[in-house]
């Protein structure tokens, strides 16, 4: 299942977007959102937004280390619910619980701790970017092992050409705009 996250949300990302050839290496597009996050009256729309479409509906959010808690912070303090932070290995005290995963750009190891999960919460994946998947999957794996429910994961952007969403198979999925890897 996917969808689209709304007009509003994809012409904000669209207008505070800069792309940028052969970042972190050599043939990677890069998408940086910064220039949205430093966007004040932007950023502050993006979060409303957010928060319009998730009130009621979620009980946590989960942020994907590092740009998914620029996004997932200010959302669970808007909704007044609590924000999962999942991490890059050895960053998090224990207890916690990890699974590896490949990037476009490399391979890493995702980790949480288990006491931020409620069990049986419903939980909203956030992050900025969904290109080959794995960080998305290994976060809601990560999430179900804990016990939670993942009800959706919402990215600003899905790179449809790295087919990431077939690797999140049944879980829902959201974007505010799709791209081509090259365009
Ligand atoms: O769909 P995937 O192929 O897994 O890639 C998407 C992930 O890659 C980027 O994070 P990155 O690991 O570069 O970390 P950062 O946010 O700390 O820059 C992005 O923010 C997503 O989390
Ligand atoms: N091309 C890209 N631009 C921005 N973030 C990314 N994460 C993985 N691939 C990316």
């Amino acid at each position: 299942m996917s969808g689209k996250l709304g007009v509003e949300i994809a012409a904000l990302v669209e207008e505070n977007l800069r792309l940028v050839p052969d970042f972190p290496m050599q043939g990677v597009l890069f998408r940086d959102i910064t220039p949205l996050f430093a966007n004040g009256p932007a950023f502050a729309e993006l979060v409303a937004l957010l928060a319009n479409r998730y009130a009621g509906k979620i009980d946590m959010v989960a942020g994907l280390e590092s740009r998914g808690f620029i996004l997932a912070a200010p959302l669970a303090a808007e909704l007044g619910i609590g924000m999962i932070a999942i991490r890059k290995a050895g960053k998090l005290p224990g207890p916690v619980v990890g699974v590896d995963y490949a990037l476009e750009y490399g391979t890493g190891r995702l980790e949480v701790q288990p006491a931020s999960v409620p069990k049986d919460s419903r939980v909203l994946v956030l992050d900025d970017v969904l290109a080959t998947g794995g960080t998305a999957k290994a976060a809601c794996d990560l999430l179900s092992q804990c016990g939670a429910h993942v009800v959706e994961v919402a990215v600003l952007m899905e790179l449809i050409d790295l087919k990431g969403k077939d690797k999140l198979a049944e879980i829902p999925f959201v974007t505010a705009v799709q791209v081509r890897e090259q365009d």
